[in-house]
């Protein structure tokens, strides 16, 4: 299967630099985004990632029937928006891989991005590309690593191929659930982890956080059905550590201001809509999920920062591993 034109859907930072990464690779490129005329006008993304030039290789366009053209769609619009998007691309998209390219979980069903996808684009073949990988990297060509998953393996390779350049290594996967339950989940622990990095905590109760979120991963991830080597992987433990230690996450950022008490920055915070979702589908399968229920009822309002901090470090005292 070769995949000679790739389509980016969302023209944000991400897509933006998706579609550097696939020209990069070789690919004929279209990129396709709402309110594009200044991006193709200027051929840079100053709002999204500023001094990046994008090559006039790469087509630029607002027409959603150019997408038509591409041999593979990645869809890299926020999560709450994949299904509007998906309808969109129903009448022009007939059985052409979409590659799910947002982290996080729909509020209205608690569904993962490709379930959405199954059901709002049903000839789609979908996939999911996730891990440690910030767009500013990407954009300029740094080393990153990150996982493809498809259920049929000979898609995930062809994609892995399509996009794989001496700078952007995807590895290809069959565990769907597992890289977009990593993708997902991560966001929400970044967010805690922000909280403790603002709250002035200490080094300590950063890395206790990131092990005991981690934990949350690989129990909400054995009841979704995911295997566990994935969520050990780029798309868990690697974008785990990423964003729960990088202030250049949107995510771990939110949680510092939280933390600090201020008002957080406006922008994707794509945890913050994930929170009170995940935290029902822990209680739906019975996980206990105490760093995810804080996160969702900070969020939420329903609890201060102290209450929750005080409320995690209290409980009773158990086996590390129950
Ligand atoms: N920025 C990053 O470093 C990375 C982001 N992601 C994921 O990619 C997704 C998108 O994030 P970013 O690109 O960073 O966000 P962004 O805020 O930079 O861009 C989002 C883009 O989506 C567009 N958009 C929003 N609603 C739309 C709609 N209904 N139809 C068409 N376009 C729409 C906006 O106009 C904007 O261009 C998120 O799920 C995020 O978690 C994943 C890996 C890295
Ligand atoms: O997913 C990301 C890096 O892998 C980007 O994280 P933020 O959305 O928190 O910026």
């Amino acid at each position: 299967m070769s995949l000679e034109r790739i389509a980016v859907v969302g023209a944000g930072a991400w897509g933006t630099a998706l579609a550097l990464a696939a020209e990069r690779a070789g690919r004929e490129v279209i990129l396709w985004g709402r309110d594009v005329e200044a991006l193709a006008a200027t051929r840079r993304n100053d709002a999204h990632l500023p001094g990046v030039a994008i090559p006039p290789a790469i087509e630029i366009t607002g027409t959603i029937a150019h997408v038509a053209k591409a041999d593979a769609i990645l869809l890299a619009t926020p999560t709450q928006t994949v299904r509007a998007v998906a309808m969109r691309l129903s009448a022009i998209a007939d059985g052409t891989p979409v590659v799910i390219c947002a982290k996080g979980l729909e509020r209205s069903t608690m569904f993962r991005p490709t379930e959405v996808l199954e059901q709002a684009l049903p000839p789609a073949d979908p996939a999911v590309l996730s891990g440690p990988s910030f767009a500013v990297d990407v954009a300029h060509g740094l080393p990153t690593a990150v996982t493809i998953a498809a259920s049929e393996p000979k898609l995930a390779m062809a994609l892995c191929q399509a996009l794989g350049s001496p700078s952007f290594r995807p590895y290809a996967e069959t565990d769907m659930i597992g890289v977009e339950i990593g993708g997902a989940f991560k966001n929400v622990l970044a967010i805690a982890a922000g909280i403790v990095t603002g709250r002035q905590l200490g080094a300590s109760a950063s890395a206790a956080l990131i092990a005991r979120g981690f934990a949350e991963l690989r129990r909400i991830g054995a009841a979704m059905g995911a295997r566990p080597e994935t969520l050990m992987g780029l798309s868990g433990l690697g974008d785990l550590v990423l964003t729960c230690s990088s202030v250049q996450s949107r995510n771990f950022a939110y949680g510092i201001a939280l933390g600090r008490g201020e008002a957080p920055a406006l922008g994707l915070v794509e945890g913050a809509a994930t929170a009170p979702v995940a935290r029902e589908m822990a209680r739906t399968h019975s996980i206990q999920m105490p760093i995810t229920e804080a996160v969702a009822a900070i969020v939420e309002g329903e609890i201060d920062i102290d209450e929750a901090i005080l409320a995690l470090m209290s409980r009773p005292l158990k086996h590390e591993t129950d």
